[in-house]
C-alpha cells in the first residue's frame, strides 16, 4: 500500500525497493480529468473546508506555471534576441495565474509584457498588477497584430480563460484569440487552452505548444496535442484527493511541477 513503508533506519535496505514499488503503484493508476463542475467544487472545497486563501493558491498555480516554463522553455532556448514573452490575462482567477507567472519568470530572468484589458475591481488583482509594475515589468494598452507578435515575443503565455468559462467568447477576448489563432509564436496555456469548451475543447481553436493543467487535468486536457502537458498546483491535501479520486501522480522530491 502507498504511503505505509516505513523509513527508519533500521528499513533503509528496503529503501530502493519501496520507492520503486509506489512509483510503479502510481503510474498503474489514471490520473483522473475533471468535468467543469467538478473542478468548480475541488475549487470551492478548497477554499471553504480545507482553509486556503485564493492568494496563497494562485501563488502556487502560478509559480507551477513559471517553473514549467523555465524547463521548457530555457533562456538559452531563445530565437529572440531579448527572452521577451507575452502574457494575457483574462478577467478572473485564470488571469491572476498569468500575472503570478510574469512576476516570476521575470524573477528568473525573462522580459514579460502582460496585456490586461478587462480588470476586476477587487483588492487581490490591483495587488498582483501593482506588483507586476513594481517588478518593472510593462503593460500594453492594446492586442498588438499576429505578425507583431511574431516578431517580438518567443511565446506567448495564455491566461485568459480557465475552468470558469462557458459559451461564446465576448469582447474584448474575441479579437485577442482571432489574432492568437493567427500567430506562429509557440503558446502556452495555464490550466484550459482559452476559448476551448472545459470538456468538449474547441477543434477550430488554439493549438498551444504547451498545457500546464493546475490541481488536475479538465477533460478537455485529453484533445490537447501540443508537445507538453505539464501538472502543477501541488497544493491538494489527501482527503481532498481521495474524496474526488484524483489519482495523482507523485510529484518528483521537492519539484512543484511533473510533465505528464
Ligand atoms: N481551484 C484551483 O485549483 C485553482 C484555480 N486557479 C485558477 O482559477 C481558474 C478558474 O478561475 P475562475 O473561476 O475565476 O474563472 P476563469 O478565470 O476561468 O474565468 C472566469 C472569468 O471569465 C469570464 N468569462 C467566462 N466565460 C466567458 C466568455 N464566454 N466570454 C468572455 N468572458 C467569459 C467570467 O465572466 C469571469 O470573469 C482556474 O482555471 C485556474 O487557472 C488558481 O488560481 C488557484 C487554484
Ligand atoms: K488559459
Amino acid at each position: 500500500q502507498q504511503g505505509t513503508c516505513p523509513l527508519s533506519a533500521a528499513a533503509n535496505h528496503h529503501k530502493k525497493d519501496c520507492f520503486s514499488s509506489r512509483a510503479a503503484s502510481s503510474m498503474a493508476q489514471t490520473i483522473k480529468y475533471l468535468g467543469q463542475e467538478e473542478a468548480q467544487h475541488i475549487d470551492e472545497e478548497l477554499f471553504s473546508e480545507y482553509g486556503f486563501s485564493v492568494d496563497q493558491l494562485m501563488e502556487l498555480a502560478g509559480l507551477s506555471c513559471a517553473t514549467a516554463i523555465t524547463r521548457v522553455y530555457p533562456l538559452t532556448s531563445l530565437v529572440k534576441a531579448k527572452p521577451s514573452l507575452l502574457v494575457i490575462c483574462g478577467p478572473g482567477n485564470n488571469g491572476g495565474d498569468g500575472l503570478v507567472c510574469a512576476r516570476h519568470l521575470k524573477l528568473f530572468g525573462y522580459e514579460p509584457t502582460i496585456l490586461y484589458p478587462k480588470r476586476p475591481n477587487k483588492p487581490l488583482f490591483q495587488g498582483l498588477t501593482t506588483q507586476c509594475q513594481k517588478m518593472e515589468i510593462p503593460f500594453l494598452t492594446e492586442m498588438p497584430e499576429a505578425a507583431v507578435i511574431d516578431e517580438a515575443y518567443n511565446l506567448v503565455i495564455d491566461a485568459i480563460f480557465g475552468f470558469s468559462f462557458k459559451g461564446a467568447v465576448r469582447e474584448p477576448f474575441g479579437s485577442v484569440l482571432e489574432t492568437l489563432n493567427k500567430t506562429t509564436v509557440p503558446i502556452a496555456s495555464i490550466d484550459i487552452p482559452s476559448g476551448w469548451d472545459v470538456e468538449q475543447g474547441r477543434a477550430d481553436g488554439l493549438q498551444p505548444d504547451m498545457l500546464i493543467s493546475l490541481t488536475a487535468p479538465k477533460k478537455s486536457a485529453s484533445l490537447f496535442r501540443g508537445r507538453y502537458h505539464f501538472l502543477g498546483g501541488r497544493f491538494v491535501p489527501p482527503g481532498l484527493e481521495r474524496k474526488y479520486q484524483l489519482n495523482l501522480p507523485q510529484y518528483p522530491g521537492t519539484d512543484c511541477v511533473l510533465q505528464l
